[in-house]
Parts: C-alpha cells; structure tokens; sequence
C-alpha cells in the first residue's frame, strides 16, 4: 500500500497543513504533520467554545466508525510551552488515499491559547516514534506505526517548498522529487524524535567545510533552523547588518542584504545540503522596519539543533522507520 498527500504552507512558510479523513462519514480536518513529536490529535466537539476560532471540529458522536477508549486520556506539552489534552477515540483515517482503520485520534477537550489563535491548524499528525505518545494508562501507535505493516516501503519522505505546496509521501520513495543521489544517515530514536548527526556545515560557496559534528533532530514541526550559537556566529558574521538583537529575541539583519550567504549541512559521505541565503531572512520584524527575523537562530534554550523547515524545505527528506535512517537529497 502507499499513500501521498500535499501540504501546503502557511504564510511565511510558518508551518504546513495536510487534508486529513476522520471517521464515518468522512470528517476532513486541515493537520500539521510534525515529525517532532507523536501525538494524534484534533479540535473536538469536545472543546469549550472559547477555545474554538473557526477550527473544523472532529465530532465522534456523528462517525459512525468511532468507539471511545473508555478511561484514556492525553495531554501534551509541545517546545513553546503550548499545550492540549483530552479523551481518544479509536476510528479510520485516511491521509492520501492510505487508510488506517483504528487509528487512536486524541480529541482535544482543551488547547493552549496558541492553538486558538492559529485558526488554519485543526491539529497534529505526530510522526516521531510512538514511545514519546502521552496517551494514559497506555500509549497509542502513531499514525505510520500504524499503516507501516501493509506499505510497500516503510518509509515516509518530505518534500516541503518555499512558499509553494509541496507532498508528503507514505510507503514509497518518488525518484522524480529529488536531484543526485539520497544520503542515509543513521538516526538514534530512544527519546522518540529523528535524531541525527551532521557531520558539519559551510558558510558559503568560498567558505572551508567546518567539521564540527552537530547533534540534531529533522523536525517539520518547527519552523525556524536553530543551530549551536558558534555556528550561528559563523553565518551571521558573514552579513553585513546582522546583529543579535535581544529585543527581537534573536539575530537580525536586512532583509535585502546582499552580503547574505547561502547555508550548507552535511549529511554525510561529502554531501552537503544547500539552505539559499533568501531562506534565511524570515520574516520582516515590522511591517515598517527593513530588517529581518533570521530564520537561523541559536539553538541554546533546547540542548539539541532542531532541523526545523528552513532546512527541510531545501531538501527531500526519506523517514525511514524500517532501518532507523534519515535520507537527504537535493531537489
Ligand atoms: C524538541 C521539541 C521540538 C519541537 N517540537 C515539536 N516539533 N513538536 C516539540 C519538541
């Protein structure tokens, strides 16, 4: 079996939502497949109004396929100290004509105020490995856990554009959707996430390859690249405008700044992925100001660099959950 679903990305790229069924008849709700974390869950009938901001709702009492887990619940606390929680029902759920027919769907009987507020986003696919699930009293397979036994593959790929829909595909590679030849790499799945290791980066087309291994997760869940602070200076002493700005909470600089360098990761056997330099200026600070948020910052408050989607989207990206490996190719 196989499926392929396409995202497509909020303004600014800020995240990237996915048509998803739910129950009987079909429920679609718009999700954010975030390989950062393993949870499953929706907006519900279940939630109080005030925390509904024209969300579509996931209504287990009008799918005809859903069974409540009696007794089960969830709640989950995600980097930015956002949060959810609620009740799981089991019941089929199709994303890109691959059905899982008893999938746990975490409906959400509460959500931080950031999840009201970003009204597009009708919940997560968490695709991080199913031991970080916060279902009680037992923890619930993730959505590819689920599906992975009857793929022709077991593997998921991310192919996510700047500014433009891209594809998320289940159970096989696409050859068509990459450049030159795919990368593994292995990846450490003991605290649940994607974790890898980059052998170094390069700043620029004349700058030396720094080999500085780095220590990091491929997570589309988070929109920015947030790197160790030496490699932050590295890139941003490059640019003739940046600056840290502790103001803006981070490193900032014209958004039209020539100087601004392109950013390369490797991924290993001399691969390198190239990150354009327009990547990297985010956003504007102010609809007034010249300046940009940089969408590479410090990776300090984590303890760990998270390959957020600045990096993803200049990459297609293999999950390979059947032989623990990442694949990286240009595009
Ligand atoms: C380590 C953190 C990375 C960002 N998160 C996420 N994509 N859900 C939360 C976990």
């Amino acid at each position: 079996d196989r499926g392929s679903v396409q995202n497509s990305p909020k303004s600014y790229d800020v995240e990237y939502l996915m048509p998803v069924s739910l129950g009987t008849p079909a429920q679609q709700l718009n999700l954010d497949l975030d390989t950062g974390s393993s949870d499953f869950w929706v907006f519900s009938t279940l939630l109080k109004e005030s925390m509904i901001n024209g969300q579509t709702l996931y209504d287990p009492n009008a799918s005809t396929t859903a069974d409540k887990m009696e007794g089960y619940s969830w709640k989950i606390t995600y980097g930015d100290q956002s949060y959810s929680s609620g009740d799981v029902y089991v019941d089929t759920v199709t994303i890109g004509d691959l059905t899982v027919s008893t999938q746990a769907v975490e409906a959400a009987r509460e959500v931080s105020e950031e999840f009201t507020a970003d009204s597009d986003n009708d919940g997560l696919v968490g695709l991080g490995f199913g031991i970080i699930n916060t279902v009680m009293p037992y923890k619930q397979k993730t959505f590819f856990e689920k599906a992975m036994p009857g793929l022709d593959s077991p593997v998921f790929t991310a192919d996510l554009k700047s500014g433009a829909p891209g594809r998320y595909n289940f159970g096989y590679i696409d050859d068509g959707a990459y450049t030159g030849n795919i990368t593994y790499v292995p990846v450490n799945s003991s605290d649940g996430f994607w974790s890898w290791v980059s052998p170094g980066f390069q700043v620029g087309t004349t700058g030396s390859f720094n080999n500085t291994r780095i220590h990091g997760i491929a997570d589309t869940g988070t929109t920015l690249l947030l790197l160790p602070e030496g490699v932050c200076e590295a890139f941003y002493g490059r640019i003739a405008s940046a600056k840290y700005d502790a103001s803006q909470g981070g490193y900032t600089f014209e958004c039209n700044d020539s100087t601004t360098p392109d950013f390369y990761f490797g991924t290993g056997n001399g691969q390198m992925i190239r990150i354009p330099g327009s990547y990297l200026a985010y956003s504007k600070i102010d609809t007034s100001s010249l300046r940009c948020f940089g969408g590479m910052q410090s990776d300090s408050g984590v303890g760990f660099t998270i390959w957020g989607d600045i990096a993803l989207k200049a990459a297609f990206i293999v999950f390979d959950q059947g032989s623990e490996r990442l694949g990286w190719a240009e595009k």
